[in-house]
Protein backbone atom coordinates (compact mmCIF):
# COMPACT_ATOMS: atom_id res chain seq x y z
CA UNK A 1 0.00 0.00 0.00
CA UNK A 2 1.21 3.48 -0.84
CA UNK A 3 -0.60 6.48 0.57
CA UNK A 4 0.15 9.77 -1.12
CA UNK A 5 -0.80 13.30 -0.14
CA UNK A 6 -0.21 15.94 -2.78
CA UNK A 7 -0.37 19.73 -2.55
CA UNK A 8 -3.01 19.61 0.17
CA UNK A 9 -4.72 22.73 1.54
CA UNK A 10 -7.51 23.07 4.07
CA UNK A 11 -8.89 26.24 5.66
CA UNK A 12 -11.80 26.76 8.03
CA UNK A 13 -12.31 30.43 7.14
CA UNK A 14 -12.65 30.44 3.36
CA UNK A 15 -8.96 30.66 2.60
CA UNK A 16 -7.95 33.41 5.08
CA UNK A 17 -5.74 31.02 7.06
CA UNK A 18 -4.83 27.48 6.24
CA UNK A 19 -4.89 24.76 8.92
CA UNK A 20 -3.11 22.62 6.31
CA UNK A 21 -1.00 24.65 3.97
CA UNK A 22 0.52 22.98 0.92
CA UNK A 23 1.37 19.59 2.38
CA UNK A 24 2.76 16.72 0.32
CA UNK A 25 3.95 13.40 1.74
CA UNK A 26 3.93 9.74 0.87
CA UNK A 27 3.86 6.69 3.10
CA UNK A 28 4.51 2.96 2.75
CA UNK A 29 4.09 0.43 5.62
CA UNK A 30 5.84 1.50 8.82
CA UNK A 31 5.24 3.76 11.79
CA UNK A 32 5.43 7.50 11.22
CA UNK A 33 5.53 9.86 14.17
CA UNK A 34 3.77 13.13 13.46
CA UNK A 35 4.97 15.65 15.99
CA UNK A 36 3.79 19.18 16.40
CA UNK A 37 2.52 21.68 18.94
CA UNK A 38 -1.19 22.29 19.63
CA UNK A 39 -2.96 23.69 16.61
CA UNK A 40 -0.26 22.55 14.16
CA UNK A 41 -2.86 20.88 11.94
CA UNK A 42 -2.48 17.21 12.87
CA UNK A 43 -6.18 16.54 13.49
CA UNK A 44 -7.15 18.44 10.35
CA UNK A 45 -4.82 16.30 8.29
CA UNK A 46 -6.26 13.17 9.88
CA UNK A 47 -9.78 14.44 9.18
CA UNK A 48 -8.93 14.47 5.49
CA UNK A 49 -7.10 11.14 5.59
CA UNK A 50 -10.14 9.49 7.19
CA UNK A 51 -12.65 11.02 4.76
CA UNK A 52 -14.28 13.08 7.50
CA UNK A 53 -13.12 16.38 5.99
CA UNK A 54 -12.57 17.40 2.40
CA UNK A 55 -9.52 19.43 1.31
CA UNK A 56 -9.90 22.82 -0.36
CA UNK A 57 -7.26 21.79 -2.86
CA UNK A 58 -4.93 18.87 -3.49
CA UNK A 59 -5.31 15.12 -3.54
CA UNK A 60 -4.90 12.00 -1.44
CA UNK A 61 -4.41 8.68 -3.21
CA UNK A 62 -4.13 5.08 -2.00
CA UNK A 63 -2.18 2.96 -4.47
CA UNK A 64 -2.80 5.66 -7.05
CA UNK A 65 -6.58 5.90 -6.58
CA UNK A 66 -8.29 9.03 -5.27
CA UNK A 67 -9.53 8.14 -1.78
CA UNK A 68 -12.64 10.30 -2.09
CA UNK A 69 -13.63 8.45 -5.26
CA UNK A 70 -12.96 5.10 -3.55
CA UNK A 71 -15.34 6.07 -0.71
CA UNK A 72 -16.40 2.98 1.30
CA UNK A 73 -13.66 0.86 -0.33
CA UNK A 74 -11.09 3.24 1.10
CA UNK A 75 -12.76 3.53 4.51
CA UNK A 76 -12.67 -0.28 4.78
CA UNK A 77 -8.88 -0.06 4.63
CA UNK A 78 -8.46 2.41 7.47
CA UNK A 79 -8.63 2.26 11.24
CA UNK A 80 -8.95 5.54 13.11
CA UNK A 81 -8.38 6.25 16.76
CA UNK A 82 -9.60 9.81 17.34
CA UNK A 83 -8.56 12.03 20.23
CA UNK A 84 -10.48 10.83 23.21
CA UNK A 85 -14.09 11.80 22.93
CA UNK A 86 -17.13 10.88 24.92
CA UNK A 87 -17.60 7.24 24.08
CA UNK A 88 -20.86 5.37 24.15
CA UNK A 89 -20.81 5.51 27.91
CA UNK A 90 -23.71 3.15 28.54
CA UNK A 91 -22.17 0.42 26.33
CA UNK A 92 -20.01 -2.28 27.78
CA UNK A 93 -16.57 -2.72 26.21
CA UNK A 94 -17.71 -5.76 24.28
CA UNK A 95 -20.95 -4.17 23.09
CA UNK A 96 -19.05 -1.12 21.91
CA UNK A 97 -16.79 -3.31 19.77
CA UNK A 98 -19.79 -5.17 18.32
CA UNK A 99 -21.39 -1.85 17.50
CA UNK A 100 -18.24 -0.54 15.79
CA UNK A 101 -17.87 -3.83 13.88
CA UNK A 102 -21.43 -3.39 12.59
CA UNK A 103 -20.64 0.19 11.51
CA UNK A 104 -17.63 -1.13 9.65
CA UNK A 105 -19.88 -3.65 7.87
CA UNK A 106 -18.09 -6.72 9.26
CA UNK A 107 -19.83 -10.10 9.19
CA UNK A 108 -20.62 -11.75 12.56
CA UNK A 109 -18.03 -14.48 12.30
CA UNK A 110 -15.13 -12.12 11.57
CA UNK A 111 -16.40 -9.68 14.18
CA UNK A 112 -16.57 -12.37 16.89
CA UNK A 113 -13.03 -13.57 16.13
CA UNK A 114 -11.58 -10.09 16.03
CA UNK A 115 -13.35 -8.93 19.19
CA UNK A 116 -12.01 -11.91 21.15
CA UNK A 117 -8.55 -11.37 19.77
CA UNK A 118 -8.47 -7.62 20.36
CA UNK A 119 -9.88 -7.73 23.88
CA UNK A 120 -6.92 -9.95 24.59
CA UNK A 121 -4.42 -7.74 22.77
CA UNK A 122 -5.46 -4.58 24.60
CA UNK A 123 -5.73 -6.45 27.85
CA UNK A 124 -9.40 -5.74 28.51
CA UNK A 125 -10.79 -9.25 28.54
CA UNK A 126 -11.67 -9.05 32.19
CA UNK A 127 -13.43 -5.71 31.71
CA UNK A 128 -15.48 -6.80 28.71
CA UNK A 129 -18.83 -6.49 30.55
CA UNK A 130 -17.95 -3.23 32.26
CA UNK A 131 -19.66 -0.06 31.05
CA UNK A 132 -17.38 2.45 29.38
CA UNK A 133 -18.46 5.18 31.77
CA UNK A 134 -16.55 3.32 34.49
CA UNK A 135 -13.37 3.07 32.40
CA UNK A 136 -10.21 5.02 33.30
CA UNK A 137 -8.66 7.33 30.67
CA UNK A 138 -6.13 4.66 29.77
CA UNK A 139 -8.75 1.92 29.43
CA UNK A 140 -10.79 4.18 27.14
CA UNK A 141 -7.74 4.71 24.96
CA UNK A 142 -7.19 0.96 24.77
CA UNK A 143 -10.76 0.25 23.71
CA UNK A 144 -10.49 3.03 21.12
CA UNK A 145 -7.35 1.40 19.79
CA UNK A 146 -9.13 -1.96 19.67
CA UNK A 147 -12.00 -0.53 17.60
CA UNK A 148 -9.49 1.02 15.19
CA UNK A 149 -7.96 -2.41 14.64
CA UNK A 150 -11.24 -4.35 14.18
CA UNK A 151 -11.12 -4.46 10.40
CA UNK A 152 -7.39 -5.27 10.33
CA UNK A 153 -6.76 -1.97 8.54
CA UNK A 154 -3.92 -1.36 6.12
CA UNK A 155 -3.75 2.23 7.33
CA UNK A 156 -3.92 2.96 11.04
CA UNK A 157 -4.40 6.56 12.10
CA UNK A 158 -3.81 7.36 15.76
CA UNK A 159 -4.45 10.80 17.19
CA UNK A 160 -2.67 11.21 20.52
CA UNK A 161 -3.07 7.60 21.57
CA UNK A 162 -1.50 8.09 25.00
CA UNK A 163 -3.50 11.15 26.05
CA UNK A 164 -4.76 10.92 29.61
CA UNK A 165 -2.63 7.91 30.51
CA UNK A 166 -0.36 7.33 33.44
CA UNK A 167 3.29 6.44 32.66
CA UNK A 168 2.77 2.71 33.03
CA UNK A 169 -0.20 2.71 30.68
CA UNK A 170 1.69 4.83 28.17
CA UNK A 171 4.37 2.18 27.95
CA UNK A 172 1.81 -0.57 27.63
CA UNK A 173 -0.08 1.11 24.80
CA UNK A 174 3.15 1.95 22.96
CA UNK A 175 3.98 -1.74 23.06
CA UNK A 176 0.54 -2.66 21.73
CA UNK A 177 0.95 -0.21 18.89
CA UNK A 178 4.39 -1.37 17.84
CA UNK A 179 3.19 -4.97 18.12
CA UNK A 180 0.16 -4.50 15.88
CA UNK A 181 1.81 -2.20 13.36
CA UNK A 182 3.27 -4.91 11.19
CA UNK A 183 2.60 -4.41 7.46
CA UNK A 184 0.48 -1.34 8.14
CA UNK A 185 0.96 2.33 7.47
CA UNK A 186 0.70 3.77 10.96
CA UNK A 187 0.39 7.53 11.32
CA UNK A 188 0.73 8.49 14.95
CA UNK A 189 0.21 12.12 15.96
CA UNK A 190 1.41 13.25 19.34
CA UNK A 191 3.14 16.02 21.16
CA UNK A 192 4.71 13.51 23.50
CA UNK A 193 8.06 12.77 21.87
CA UNK A 194 8.58 9.60 23.90
CA UNK A 195 5.51 8.08 22.20
CA UNK A 196 7.43 7.66 18.97
CA UNK A 197 11.02 7.78 20.16
CA UNK A 198 11.79 4.09 19.81
CA UNK A 199 9.34 2.87 17.24
CA UNK A 200 8.95 5.43 14.46
CA UNK A 201 10.60 4.72 11.16
CA UNK A 202 10.35 8.40 10.31
CA UNK A 203 9.40 11.57 12.12
CA UNK A 204 7.40 14.34 10.49
CA UNK A 205 7.58 17.67 12.25
CA UNK A 206 4.52 19.75 11.60
CA UNK A 207 3.88 23.36 12.50
CA UNK A 208 1.45 26.01 11.26
CA UNK A 209 -0.07 23.56 8.80
CA UNK A 210 3.22 22.68 7.13
CA UNK A 211 5.66 19.81 7.32
CA UNK A 212 8.73 21.57 8.67
CA UNK A 213 10.96 18.51 8.25
CA UNK A 214 10.76 14.79 7.75
CA UNK A 215 13.53 12.28 8.40
CA UNK A 216 14.54 9.13 10.23
CA UNK A 217 15.13 9.51 13.97
CA UNK A 218 18.74 8.41 13.41
CA UNK A 219 19.36 11.20 10.91
CA UNK A 220 17.77 13.83 13.14
CA UNK A 221 19.85 12.66 16.10
CA UNK A 222 23.09 12.51 14.09
CA UNK A 223 22.64 16.15 13.08
CA UNK A 224 22.64 17.23 16.71
CA UNK A 225 25.59 15.10 17.75
CA UNK A 226 28.34 17.14 19.46
CA UNK A 227 25.91 20.03 19.82
CA UNK A 228 24.06 19.13 23.03
CA UNK A 229 25.51 19.96 26.44
CA UNK A 230 24.61 19.74 30.07
CA UNK A 231 26.08 22.72 31.84
CA UNK A 232 26.16 23.21 35.57
CA UNK A 233 26.05 26.92 36.30
CA UNK A 234 25.46 29.45 39.05
CA UNK A 235 22.33 31.53 38.79
CA UNK A 236 24.33 34.44 37.34
CA UNK A 237 26.02 32.25 34.73
CA UNK A 238 22.62 30.83 33.86
CA UNK A 239 21.34 34.33 33.17
CA UNK A 240 24.37 34.96 30.96
CA UNK A 241 23.41 31.95 28.86
CA UNK A 242 19.81 33.09 28.65
CA UNK A 243 20.86 36.56 27.53
CA UNK A 244 23.34 35.18 25.01
CA UNK A 245 20.45 33.72 23.00
CA UNK A 246 21.70 30.14 23.53
CA UNK A 247 19.09 27.50 22.79
CA UNK A 248 18.24 26.26 26.27
CA UNK A 249 16.19 23.06 26.13
CA UNK A 250 15.62 22.66 29.85
CA UNK A 251 16.64 23.98 33.25
CA UNK A 252 16.87 21.66 36.25
CA UNK A 253 17.52 22.82 39.76
CA UNK A 254 20.11 20.54 41.40
CA UNK A 255 21.90 20.60 44.73
CA UNK A 256 25.03 21.90 42.98
CA UNK A 257 23.31 24.67 41.02
CA UNK A 258 21.27 25.07 37.85
CA UNK A 259 21.75 22.40 35.21
CA UNK A 260 21.01 23.70 31.71
CA UNK A 261 20.59 21.50 28.68
CA UNK A 262 21.78 23.58 25.75
CA UNK A 263 22.05 23.10 22.01
CA UNK A 264 24.95 24.99 20.56
CA UNK A 265 27.08 24.70 17.44
CA UNK A 266 30.02 26.18 19.33
CA UNK A 267 31.75 24.57 22.31
CA UNK A 268 30.55 26.10 25.57
CA UNK A 269 32.97 27.76 27.98
CA UNK A 270 31.03 29.03 30.98
CA UNK A 271 30.26 26.66 33.86
CA UNK A 272 30.91 22.97 34.26
CA UNK A 273 30.31 21.68 30.71
CA UNK A 274 29.54 18.10 29.71
CA UNK A 275 28.72 17.06 26.15
CA UNK A 276 25.74 14.65 26.03
CA UNK A 277 24.13 12.50 23.39
CA UNK A 278 21.07 14.15 21.82
CA UNK A 279 17.59 12.70 22.31
CA UNK A 280 14.52 13.15 20.17
CA UNK A 281 13.09 15.69 22.60
CA UNK A 282 16.12 17.90 21.78
CA UNK A 283 15.43 17.42 18.07
CA UNK A 284 11.78 18.36 18.47
CA UNK A 285 12.42 21.49 20.50
CA UNK A 286 15.29 22.53 18.24
CA UNK A 287 13.19 22.34 15.09
CA UNK A 288 9.89 23.55 16.44
CA UNK A 289 11.42 26.65 18.07
CA UNK A 290 13.48 27.41 15.07
CA UNK A 291 10.85 27.80 12.37
N1 LIG B 1 -13.64 23.18 13.13
C1 LIG B 1 -12.76 24.18 13.10
N2 LIG B 1 -13.15 25.45 12.84
C2 LIG B 1 -12.26 26.48 12.79
N3 LIG B 1 -10.93 26.32 13.01
C3 LIG B 1 -10.48 25.08 13.27
C4 LIG B 1 -11.37 23.95 13.35
N4 LIG B 1 -10.61 22.85 13.63
C5 LIG B 1 -9.34 23.28 13.74
N5 LIG B 1 -9.25 24.61 13.51
C6 LIG B 1 -8.01 25.41 13.52
O1 LIG B 1 -7.11 24.81 12.60
C7 LIG B 1 -5.77 24.81 13.12
C8 LIG B 1 -5.27 23.37 13.19
O2 LIG B 1 -6.02 22.66 14.19
P1 LIG B 1 -5.87 21.09 14.43
O3 LIG B 1 -6.92 20.71 15.42
O4 LIG B 1 -5.86 20.40 13.13
O5 LIG B 1 -4.43 21.02 15.08
P2 LIG B 1 -3.76 19.87 15.95
O6 LIG B 1 -2.34 19.83 15.52
O7 LIG B 1 -4.54 18.63 15.83
O8 LIG B 1 -3.88 20.45 17.41
P3 LIG B 1 -4.10 19.65 18.80
O9 LIG B 1 -2.81 18.98 19.09
O10 LIG B 1 -4.42 20.76 19.73
O11 LIG B 1 -5.24 18.72 18.59
C9 LIG B 1 -5.84 25.50 14.47
O12 LIG B 1 -5.50 26.85 14.27
C10 LIG B 1 -7.30 25.38 14.87
O13 LIG B 1 -7.70 26.45 15.67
Amino acid sequence: MELKIKDLYKSYDHGKTYAINDVSADFTPGIYGILGPNGAGKSTMFGMLTDNLRPDKGSITADGEDIYKMGADYRAKIGYMPQQQSLYEAFTAEKFLWYMAALKGMNRKDAREQIENLLEVVNLKEERYKKLKYFSGGMKQRILLAQALLNDPEILILDEPTAGMDPEERIRIRNFISGCAKDKIVLLATHVVADVENMAREILLIKNGKIVRRDTPQKFLAELEHKVYNVLVTEREGEEYQNSGARIISVTLTEKGHRLRIISADALKTGNVEEVYPCLEDVYLYWIDRE
